[in-house]
């Protein structure tokens, strides 16, 4: 039997020396094809609740406390993702361990100081505020480790790279992520995020030379995602990802390592009472965009209630709460990236009965032409986002490149 070595790769700063898994040994399980990854071990995750593994499975999946780790939940006896996609998922869930961890670390402040990693070219050719910060690098290269040990990546296109990287040429999937969303926050402990999204290998391409079939690969339109996700690295690690069979999130156990089930089919209420904008830029907003804010925050929308003001500044912060709570999430100007952060983000808010905009046409819907493509990005509830289009000049055409 093929068996399946837990990943081996090191922070590449000598000050995180990865002297031992930083979570339980897992023990072994297999999948369908005789491949095998490692399971969690059977033991009471917190008291009261057990992982399901210890549990008696039901036909469906479930189990009498309703609890199922991941990677349970991706396999055979729960979704059935496909077995290809649950070894690559293994492997992006453990490098979004080790970023969680590497987030949360005393000595992160000091990582460019000490490990040599000084703030590089931003990928995108952006103002200096866009140019990676070492910890965005040292999580760029624990994601890139992971695909390559996946042995099922293809190419990985990243918000921190200037060109796709071509990892192997059987690998099945496209993944494309910025790897550390918001890091500019992480000097106060402000929430974090990693963003992925999972495509097919266009096999018809692979006759190309590595370049151009690396770039094509990475530029699919949003219809075409198999999976898309993103871990959120606040006072609890939330993986949320969708399938294309409903969006549902994960809750890190610390104490086995195991992201569990805790938010299933994940619905975003039609309406929600919040408001998520940097507003700051009011005066640069278009008229439609103004309009719509003033109204609804007077309550004198469709829906008659005060909508509150919320911005964390940290997108995958800001799209988490909205995925629960309901609202808008936006972003007018031309800011966030299509490939990296507007398409898994809208496929996710699809998934869960809302919608991903830039205004005006459905994110989805857009061919990327650029790798680092950029638009403005609006994000939520169905009938939110409805009236919000309904104001049709929403999007911000004055970008003069913001300093903080
Ligand atoms: O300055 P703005 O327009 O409010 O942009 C803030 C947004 O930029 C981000 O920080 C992403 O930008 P970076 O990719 O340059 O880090 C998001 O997390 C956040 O939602």
């Amino acid at each position: 039997m093929q068996q399946l070595l837990l990943p081996t790769t090191s922070y590449p700063s000598p000050l995180f020396p990865l002297k031992s898994h930083p979570f339980p040994r897992k023990q072994q399980f297999c999948l369908r094809d005789g491949l095998s990854l490692y399971a969690p071990p059977k033991m009471a995750s917190f008291s009261g609740f057990v992982a399901k593994s210890q549990m008696q499975t039901t036909a469906d999946g479930g189990d009498a406390n309703g609890f199922s780790t991941l990677m349970e939940y991706v396999g055979k006896g729960g979704l059935d993702v496909g077995d290809e996609l649950v070894v690559l998922l293994y492997h992006i869930q453990y490098a979004c361990k080790r970023i969680a961890a590497l987030v949360a670390s005393p000595f992160n402040s000091a990582l460019g100081k000490y490990s040599g990693l000084s703030a590089g070219t931003s990928g995108s050719g952006g103002s200096d505020r866009d140019k990676p910060k070492p910890l965005d690098i040292v999580a760029n290269e624990i994601i890139l480790s992971s695909l390559r040990n996946s042995a099922k990546v293809s190419v990985m296109a990243s918000e921190e790279d200037d060109a796709p990287i071509w990892i192997n040429d059987d690998g099945p999937f496209v993944v494309v992520l910025d790897p550390l969303d918001g890091s500019r926050n992480i000097d106060a402990s402000i929430p974090t995020g990693t963003i992925f999204g999972i495509y097919k290998r266009l096999v018809e391409l692979d006759h190309l030379p590595t370049e151009e079939k690396a770039s094509l690969n990475s530029l699919q339109s949003g219809t075409r995602l198999v999976a898309a996700g993103y871990v959120l690295y606040s006072s609890a690690t939330i993986l949320c990802a969708s399938f294309g069979s409903g969006t549902h999130a994960f809750t890190l156990d610390h104490s086995t390592g195991d992201f569990i089930l805790t938010h299933p089919s994940i619905r975003i209420p039609p309406r929600g009472q919040i408001y998520s904008v940097n507003d700051a830029r009011y005066f640069d907003w278009p008229e439609g965009l103004r309009q719509y804010i003033n109204t609804v925050r007077q309550g004198k929308g469709k829906y008659p209630k005060k909508y509150s003001a919320r911005y964390i500044c940290s997108l995958v912060a800001d799209f988490h709460r909205t995925l629960l709570y309901g609202g808008l999430a936006m972003n007018p100007r031309d800011h966030l990236r299509l490939v990296y952060e507007a398409n898994p983000l809208s496929f996710l808010a699809e998934q869960a009965g809302g919608k991903g905009s830039d205004g005006k046409s459905r994110i989805l819907s857009i061919q990327p032409v650029k790798l680092h493509q950029r638009l403005p990005l609006f994000l939520g509830s169905l009938e939110d986002m409805d009236e919000l289009e309904s104001y049709e000049d929403v999007q911000q055409k004055v970008n003069p490149g913001y300093e903080v």
